[in-house]
């Protein structure tokens, strides 16, 4: 396993080279990223309003698809494989390239956060590991179980599934992973945000009461529903471990999209999901749109507190 980042302070800037920038491109002036969670080292920040994330080959494949889409204006727009220092990156919009001083928050959507694929691998060459066991005790000394606590190792699967219920997945289909507000602060401890209410007032906290921003993703939310239901990718895909990020600042200005396929999976021909019907092993579903459907019955709900 890779460590995972610290919430980024930094702007990271592009450096402007001096040569001409392209009509279609965004100015060449610094871009922006900030870095709410996920793997550390992950990504690069690109010329020209563009973000390089490690190459992953399920990725691309997912972003390809996406661009022939009806989702396509939900997701990042990908521009193919780049190699910087001799590693391979996909390169996709920094979505944060328009805003000023945005505010950020990833919800990862799901009922289930690990793929079908290796909860098998996991019964066949169980791989238990130490980092996850570590990880569960300093969140909970009482998790892990007198076999766990002899092997100070747990499986992949069992952490995934203890995050699961320990956090608003298994309950309401998604989770908050970390939020950064417009005055820089950074929250990722929400491993036991679980309560709809406790959601809730996370959600009201980062939309910082404001009925116009709350408002303006709750439209947005909407729509992206309305398109999940008939697009073809997402019919037929296991969409496992992928977030919503949010992002918005102090105009007003609100905007949400899909991120982070590494773990989105084409199913086999004859099978489709309608994503919200209860995962039994073997039916791949994920319980995206039940997510989604309770993401937007609680920002419904916080409206008239805003
Ligand atoms: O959030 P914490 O509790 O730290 O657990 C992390 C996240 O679930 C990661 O998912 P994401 O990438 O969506 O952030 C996951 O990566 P995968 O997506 O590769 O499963 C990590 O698995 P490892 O990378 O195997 O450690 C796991 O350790
Ligand atoms: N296209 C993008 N534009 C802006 N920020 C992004 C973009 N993609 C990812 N991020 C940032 O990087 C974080 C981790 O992204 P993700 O794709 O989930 O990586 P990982 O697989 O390492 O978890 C997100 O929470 C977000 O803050």
């Amino acid at each position: 396993g890779s460590e995972k980042t610290q919430p980024s302070s930094a702007w990271n800037e592009h450096k402007n080279r001096g040569t001409s920038s392209p009509l279609s491109m965004p100015s060449k002036k610094p871009q922006q990223w900030l870095q709410v969670v996920g793997h550390a080292g992950t990504f690069r920040v690109g010329e020209y309003g563009m973000l390089l994330k490690k190459f992953c080959e399920g990725e691309q494949q997912c972003f390809q698809k996406l661009m022939e889409d009806t989702l396509k204006p939900y997701v990042p727009a990908y521009h193919g494989v780049v190699q910087q220092d001799e590693h391979d990156y996909n390169m996709m919009d920094n979505l944060l390239t328009h805003f000023n001083s945005p505010a950020i928050m990833d919800c990862k959507m799901g009922s289930r956060t690990y793929l079908e694929e290796e909860l098998v691998l996991a019964r066949e060459r169980p791989q238990p590991r130490r980092d996850m066991y570590e990880k569960m005790v300093a969140v909970d000394p009482e998790a892990p179980t007198a076999q766990e606590q002899a092997q100070q190792a747990v499986l992949k699967t069992r952490y995934m599934q203890w995050r699961e219920s320990l956090s608003s997945t298994t309950t309401l289909g998604f989770r908050i992973e970390g939020v950064r507000k417009a005055n820089g602060e950074c929250r990722t401890n929400f491993k036991r945000t679980k309560s709809r209410e406790q959601v809730m007032d996370a959600l009201k906290d980062f939309v910082d009461s404001n009925t116009q921003i709350a408002r303006g993703y709750l439209r947005r939310l909407k729509q992206l529903r309305q398109v999940l239901e008939t697009s073809d990718f997402f019919r037929t895909h296991e969409v496992v471990g992928s977030s919503l990020l949010f992002v918005h600042d102090g105009t007003g200005k609100t905007g949400v999209w899909m991120i982070d396929f590494a773990k989105t999976a084409a199913l086999p021909p004859h099978l489709t999901l309608d994503h919200r019907s209860p995962w039994v092993e073997g039916n791949r579903e994920d319980g995206y749109l039940w997510g989604l459907d309770n993401l937007i019955d609680i920002l419904t709900n916080i409206l008239p507190l805003t």
